[in-house]
């Protein structure tokens, strides 16, 4: 479970995030919509540890994403700024993460196999598309086999096989019952993938919905009659 209470962040004059209060519940996927400039990138980094909130909390199963011991294996992140060495193999970049973390490393071949990136392994990263890119940053969030993911945009960059296939990946992982959390300013791709959504304008949540045909109408309902 992710709960955020009276969340509260903002640079200089601009308020990016305002007493946002949410739950995402393990066994689904929740969608995190709003439009650009939102706040779901802050709210997003705040959950996982990376930002301060000037007030309120964020808390992965009852705990800071700080306090947690041994983080990655509870929590899996991407986040739209992932950076890779260019130089080093997909392979290799899971390796050392595993080393890092102290995660066996028969991990690296099950990770892969499972975002399908197995054949392009040992290829340098700098040659990799957006889409694989993507894919490994999912893969690397996935090493420790944590039970809660956070996921900034990680759409971004697929093409549609790549999104069906990452939908139903989200799916299955929510099933077994694991808390995932998506963000995306598309509505589309969250209507394809979540199962509820959290609809967040000016830092402020205004609307949670459920993803269905009615998604588009409800949420620009509930965006304009936000401002
Ligand atoms: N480090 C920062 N310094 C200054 N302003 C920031 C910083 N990070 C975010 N902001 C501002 O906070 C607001 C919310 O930004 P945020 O990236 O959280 O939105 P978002 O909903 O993720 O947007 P998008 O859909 O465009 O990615 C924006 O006005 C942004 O310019």
């Amino acid at each position: 479970m992710i709960s955020v209470t009276a969340l509260s962040k903002s640079f200089g004059s601009v308020r990016a995030v305002h007493d946002l209060t949410f739950e995402v519940a393990p066994g689904t996927v929740t969608g995190f919509l709003g439009p650009n400039g939102a706040g779901k990138t802050t709210t997003l980094r705040m959950i996982l540890g990376l930002v301060r909130p000037d007030a309120g909390t964020a808390l992965i199963g009852g705990t800071r994403y700080t306090d947690l011991e041994s983080p990655v294996t509870k929590v899996g992140a991407v986040l739209e700024s992932t950076a890779f060495h260019p130089g080093r193999t997909g392979r290799l970049h899971l390796e050392t993460l595993c080393l890092a973390a102290g995660i066996p490393d028969r991990r690296v071949g099950e990770v892969l196999t499972e975002v399908d990136l197995l054949a392009a392994a040992d290829r340098r990263v700098g040659g990799y598309s957006l889409g694989m890119r993507q894919r490994l940053a999912l893969a690397s969030a996935l090493l420790g086999d944590p039970a809660v993911l956070v996921l900034d945009e990680p759409a971004n960059g697929l093409d549609p096989e790549g999104i069906h296939w990452l939908r139903g990946y989200l799916r299955a992982h929510a099933t077994t019952g694991r808390t995932v959390l998506v963000s995306s300013h598309t509505l589309t791709e969250l209507s394809l993938m979540a199962d509820d959504v959290l609809v967040v304008s000016e830092g402020r949540l205004v609307a949670e919905l459920p993803a269905g045909p009615d998604l588009e109408d409800e949420y620009l309902t509930a965006i304009r009659s936000s401002r």
